[in-house]
């Protein structure tokens, strides 16, 4: 609120006796002031003042031609400096406010001084008046202003009316002093706007400035302009960004540790003052956010960042408070989402997406916008938008790649569509596939391969401390090519005959055999030995027996040499990084000759086995099954080379090893074989294979004796586990039956969903083979084995036959014997039921004939593999041969009653015969193929057949279109079966 003034107190503002002031009022007939103790109301405070100014700016002139007392008076009494200050804020006046010194320009020199005058009133829009003010303004222009310049005089004061108007309509007319009950009232309505308009406001021109002394107080704040400007504040004249208002501007909470203090803007920082104010509410703790309130400069249409700032203080700040103004804000954020991520801290993230998701209409639609283009809020965190490095695991859908990515299903849908792919949101992609669709987005795809329990369990066992290191037998693998002699040199080994129980002689699946052998320092060794089979068919298994193998003994029959099989092997044993020692077996048989032994070293060396015997390192021992030499040879080669590896193994802890094989066994179910590689294995221990999870129920050893308890480098049968386990899985024991299960479980879990995954699994190739699938000729089989090693081998080979028309599908593959399910399974997908080493019950082959379900066993592999062979080159379509036998030239064509038209032919080429099968060929085009003759005669008769250079009569059946000139070429076609390659 505006203090009132006391006549003293003003006096000494404007260096002016008491008295002067006293006798003015008095002259002027204010009343109430009749002692220098007065109170000077606020208005007549302002309006003394310009007396006294007036009289001061309009010294000179008044002294020459204005001789009216009361400004003559002040002219005498103002002091010089406060003239000087005057003058100066009148020329600063005519700058602002050009409008104000056109309205001087027509005044004379006798008119100046009352122009001078009524200048401040107009341009400087001074505080609030009271009428008495006013009217004391406009007396005195009556008094003293020209009647041409009055209009321009008055105008400023007519608007600066309105508040004087509304309680005193009318009046304008008619001035009169104001009454004193008027006064206080009139008083009090000026005064109370004037709090919001502050200082900055007022443009260039402090018309309230003390004029008399230089270290006067600073001006009353509570003074407020008058005038054009009090309500029509002078328009900022920025040129920031112009930021359109959208919406009403929304409460939003302070946050005091943000904000810049300040907002109000200094003399030229008006515009950043205007950005600052309007919609934030009042922070009284915040003086500066204060300053920056209030309808005068709170329009919210302040420029943006910085626009319009200052170059004081306050301006600076100002345009900081402008920055920080919610609107300013929703405009930067907004623009942030069309530019993509944004310098805006989280806080103002969440602000703007709470503000987004709530609003509707226009803001709705920037953020579509915003979307489609990619930019700003989360869609511009995506990595569909920003590209780069994305972690994603296996295995991989459409539907996962989008949500590790960003990219829209549809998208990835509609790319795999244009490169000929169906696919739906589910179906699973290979990871090239992927990894094409995301480059399409310029994001690099990391995939990983998710890391299963059972890699978990691995890493335990891996990474755990070794508490009992001791050294180990090594494990031994025999390999080579079949019939080479493996099964013959190891049962030579161990004095076991298990050759001769093998079916059609050849070894069916892996077995490991623990032997103990004289080593070379005269001790007993143990030796444990891998046997596996030697046929194509099983080289996966032989891959697993040399994974797990500590040495390699690679049999190769003296009489034959180096085959395909045994140049496999050695590359296993390559691959496995495990030593060779050559056993060149059946060294007994006559074939062996001393040339076929080096003809066979110098296979062995051009396939990287340079023998010893030739200066290389690999050991090749000459042994025979059959007679046994060379077999100790090989033994102590056997405890040499294990010796040099120093096998040792940790005889603590829990066992691990691997799966050589599984079967199913009548009274003890699923049956594992396993190589114990560390640790130790009892009887009622926790273990998991693969799928298979159990209590180890009982313990056999190689030889079949029950064991309770064994440890590294032991070949064991064990009973318990609630499934088959494949060979070649890796096997532990745990700590509890849970932990076993819950590997086991998520094992059967992959399966099952790599399963679903490979019925949908779309991959560019598999698409068109997909397509194909529909073409060819399928042989369905329902696969029955005694084991899982050679169920998955039989399968492999099975689904390796067949071509482009033929091809073998294996719909159910399991181990055990052939049930009536199996058969009713064959039944509804038109299949055959194929059993290896397996058999059926009677129910069930009776259910079969009546259904006519061919079952087929079979108890050696290459049988019921060529009988497979067979019955695919059955469904191949034979080859057509086609072989022409004779061609003749119409000549002439008669037609004949009866008969119809006859071609008269010269026969040029072969024989014409009466069963064969013609074409017409006229000008090189054949205009009918596939005919038979209706008649062929010479001269009258029938014939079957004519031979070159001579004439014939020709009828064709079905065809009499022939012309003179035509050629009929006869020809036979004969049908090949077809085999597959
Ligand atoms: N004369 C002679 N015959 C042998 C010798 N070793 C094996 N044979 C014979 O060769 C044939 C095949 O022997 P296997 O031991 O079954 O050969 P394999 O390599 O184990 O064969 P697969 O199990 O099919 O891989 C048998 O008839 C054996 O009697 C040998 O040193 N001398």
């Amino acid at each position: 609120m505006a203090k009132a003034l006391r006549v003293f107190e003003l006096a000494k503002e404007l260096g002016v006796k008491s008295k002067v002031i006293v006798e003015r009022c008095t002259e002027e007939g204010v009343p109430n002031i009749t002692n220098h103790m007065s109170t000077v109301k606020v208005g007549l405070a302002v309006t003394i003042r310009e007396w006294f100014a007036n009289a001061d700016s309009g010294e000179e002139e008044a002294a020459q031609s204005d001789s009216e007392g009361g400004v003559a008076t002040a002219t005498q009494t103002v002091a010089k400096p406060a003239r000087a200050k005057a003058v100066k804020r009148k020329a600063t006046a005519r700058k602002a406010k050009p409008k104000a010194k056109e309205t001087e320009e027509p005044a004379t020199d006798e008119s100046a001084p009352t122009t001078q005058a009524a200048a401040p009133v107009e341009a400087q829009a001074p505080a609030a008046q009271d009428d008495s003010a006013t009217q004391q303004a406009e007396d005195t222009s009556a008094q003293t202003t020209p009647p041409e310049a009055r209009p321009a005089e008055i105008a400023p004061t007519e608007q600066a009316q309105p508040a004087a108007d509304e309680a005193k309509p009318g009046e304008e007319t008619e001035p009169q002093a104001p009454t004193p009950q008027e006064q206080p009232a009139v008083a009090a309505e000026t005064t109370e706007p004037t709090e919001p308009a502050k200082a900055d406001d007022t443009q260039t021109i402090d018309p309230v400035k003390p004029v008399g002394v230089q270290n006067v107080p600073e001006r009353p704040k509570t003074v407020m302009p008058v005038g054009k400007q009090l309500e029509k504040p002078k328009q900022a004249t920025l040129k920031g960004p112009k930021v359109v208002r959208v919406e009403r501007p929304d409460p939003v909470s302070p946050r005091p540790t943000r904000r810049a203090p300040g907002g109000g803007g200094g003399p030229r920082g008006g515009g950043g003052g205007q950005g600052g104010g309007g919609p934030q509410p009042p922070m009284q703790d915040d003086p500066g956010f204060t300053r920056s309130r209030g309808p005068a400069r709170g329009r919210g249409a302040g420029g943006g960042p910085g626009a319009g700032g200052g170059d004081g203080r306050g301006g600076g700040r100002g345009g900081q408070g402008g920055r920080r103004g919610t609107n300013a804000r929703r405009s930067r954020s907004n623009d942030n989402l069309l530019t993509g991520p944004s310098q805006l801290s989280k806080a103002d993230m969440e602000d703007l997406d709470a503000k987004l998701k709530g609003a509707s209409g226009y803001l709705k639609q920037r953020r579509r916008l915003a979307s489609q283009k990619g930019g700003g809020g989360a869609q511009a965190m995506s990595p569909v938008v920003t590209g780069g490095k994305v972690e994603i695991e296996e295995p991989i859908t459409i539907k996962s790649l989008s949500a590790a990515t960003g990219i829209k299903s549809n998208d990835a849908i509609k790319y795999l569509f244009k490169k000929g792919v169906m696919a739906t949101i589910n179906s699973s992609l290979d990871s090239e596939m992927a990894m094409e669709i995301a480059m399409e987005y310029e994001i690099e795809l990391d995939v990983k391969e998710k890391k299963s329990a059972e890699e978990v369990l691995q890493k335990v066992f891996a990474d755990r401390e070794r508490t009992d290191v001791r050294s180990r037998p090594p494990v031994v693998t025999v390999l080579g090519h079949v019939d080479h002699g493996k099964t013959s040199l190891l049962d030579r080994i161990r004095a076991a005959d298990v050759a001769a129980h093998e079916a059609g002689g050849i070894t069916q699946h892996i077995g490991a055999y623990r032997v103990t052998i004289d080593g070379s320092d005269n001790e007993k060794k143990t030796v444990v030995f891998l046997d596996t089979p030697g046929h194509e068919a099983f080289t996966a298994m032989r891959a697993r027996g040399a994974q797990m193998t500590d040495m390699i003994v690679l049999v190769c029959a003296a009489d034959d040499g180096v085959m395909p099989q045994t140049v496999e092997s050695i590359n296993h044993a390559k691959a496995a990084g495990v030593p060779i020692i050559v056993a060149l077996n059946k060294i007994d048989r006559p074939e062996a000759t001393d040339d076929k032994v080096q003809e066979i070293y110098g296979q062995l060396a051009a396939n990287g086995l340079n023998p010893t015997a030739w200066g290389g390192e690999t050991e090749v021992v000459k042994t025979s099954a059959i007679t046994g030499e060379g077999v100790n040879d090989l033994l102590e080669l056997l405890d040499l080379q294990a010796e040099v590896l120093e096998l040792t193994a940790d005889f603590g802890g829990n066992a691990v090893g691997t799966v050589v094989e599984g079967e199913m066994q009548p009274g003890r179910g699923a049956v594992a074989r396993i190589l114990v590689q560390e640790g130790q294995i009892k009887v009622g221990s926790f273990a998991v294979a693969g799928r298979a999870f159990g209590r180890v129920r009982d313990m056999t050893d190689d030889r079949g004796s029950a064991v309770r308890e064994a440890g590294p480098a032991t070949p064991l049968e064990i009973s318990g586990l609630d499934e088959l386990p494949d060979a070649g899985d890796r096997f532990y024991v745990t700590g509890t039956l849970k932990q076993a299960e819950d590997v086991a479980k998520q094992t059967r879990d992959r399966e099952r969903e790599t399963q679903l995954a490979s019925k949908t699994k779309v991959t560019l190739d598999n698409f068109a083979d997909t397509l194909k699938a529909g073409q060819v000729n399928l042989l369905r089989v329902v696969l029955k084995a005694d084991v899982q090693g050679s169920l998955d081998v039989l399968r492999e080979s099975l689904e390796k036959l067949g071509n482009d028309e033929v091809a073998v599908r294996v719909i159910h593959a399991a181990v055990g014997g052939i049930t009536e399910s199996d058969v009713l399974l064959a039944d509804a997908s038109e299949a055959v039921v194929v059993g290896f080493q397996v058999a059926s019950t009677g129910p069930v082959r009776e259910i079969a004939e009546a259904r006519t379900i061919d079952i087929r066993t079979y108890r050696v592999i290459y049988d019921l593999i060529d009988d497979i062979k067979a019955g695919l080159e059955g469904m191949l379509a034979p080859e057509r041969r086609e072989e022409q036998t004779g061609e003749a030239h119409v000549q002439e064509v008669f037609k004949i009653s009866k008969l119809g038209l006859v071609a008269g032919c010269m026969v040029t080429e072969g024989s014409i015969e009466r069963e064969s099968k013609v074409r017409v060929v006229r000008d090189g085009v054949v205009v009918t193929d596939e005919r038979k003759l209706n008649s062929l005669r010479r001269v009258k008769e029938d014939v079957k057949e004519v031979r070159v250079g001579t004439e014939c009569g020709i009828r064709i059946e079905g065809y009499d279109d022939v012309k003179s000139g035509d050629r009929i070429i006869c020809y036979k076609v004969t049908e090949i079966a077809r085999k597959l390659s």
